[in-house]
């Protein structure tokens, strides 16, 4: 593990989650053993329902719901950005986030918003509407002989931001949704340490 010097401290990671925040879940896990210099401080999510903000209140993490629900009368990107700055977040990483990111909370955290698609970028997997397993279904209804996991810098378009890695695998010949979409968390669970251990190297 890096030595800390007098002026470097662990480094700050806010989440951004829709859903069950498994990516979150992975980030926090490789934190408290030591396999990452760093520390989950903030979990925002816009869905109120989100098990991603039960997991974060369990683990003691601040948590917060921002959707436009919530907040009809504020830019609701500015207010993520103003959140996440008053938690001196250094990086924001979207664990199944599934809104578009706006320009303020881009520019807030140049190359430091980090997503994790489960696909491989660039190609017709990627952008609007593809997000979840609605990806998966894709991939199989048009026979793709392979699959994977892209982490990438986040841009304003949906899944165009600078690549970090990618992880592939192979298709089998029985492949389903449901297969696919397990083998896909379970190669995400590796490909985001990965990334972060060459982010805070
Ligand atoms: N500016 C950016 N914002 C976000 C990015 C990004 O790359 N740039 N990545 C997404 C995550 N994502 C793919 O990795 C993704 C999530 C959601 C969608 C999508 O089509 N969403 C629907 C709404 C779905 C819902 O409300 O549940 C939509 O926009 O119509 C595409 C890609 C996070 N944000
Ligand atoms: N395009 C964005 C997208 O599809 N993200 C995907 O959402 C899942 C997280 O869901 P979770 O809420 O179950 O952790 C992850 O597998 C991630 O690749």
């Amino acid at each position: 593990m890096k030595q800390s010097g007098i002026l470097d401290r662990v480094k700050r990671i806010g989440i951004l989650a829709s859903y069950n925040g498994s990516g979150f879940q992975i980030i926090k896990k490789a934190c408290d053993e030591l396999i990452l210099d760093a520390q989950v401080v903030v979990l925002v999510s816009n869905n109120s329902n989100a098990k991603a903000l039960e997991t974060a209140e369990q683990m003691q993490i601040p948590n917060f719901i921002i959707n436009s629900k919530r907040y009809p009368d504020e830019n609701i990107d500015e207010k993520i950005a103003k959140l996440f700055k008053e938690f001196n977040c250094d990086y924001i990483f979207c664990s199944g986030y599934m809104k578009i990111i706006g320009s303020k909370l881009i520019s807030s955290f140049e190359e430091k918003i980090i997503n994790t698609h489960p696909a491989l970028l660039p190609s017709k997997y990627g952008g609007k509407g593809m997000y979840g397993r609605f990806v998966h279904e894709a991939i199989i209804k048009n026979k793709e002989k392979k699959s994977g996991v892209t982490i990438h810098f986040v841009n304003e378009k949906y899944d165009d931001g600078k690549i970090i890695l990618k992880k592939e695998l192979e298709l089998s010949s029985d492949e389903t949704v449901d297969t696919l979409e397990n083998r896909i968390k379970d190669l995400e669970s590796v490909a985001i340490i990965e990334a972060f251990k060459k982010l805070l190297a």
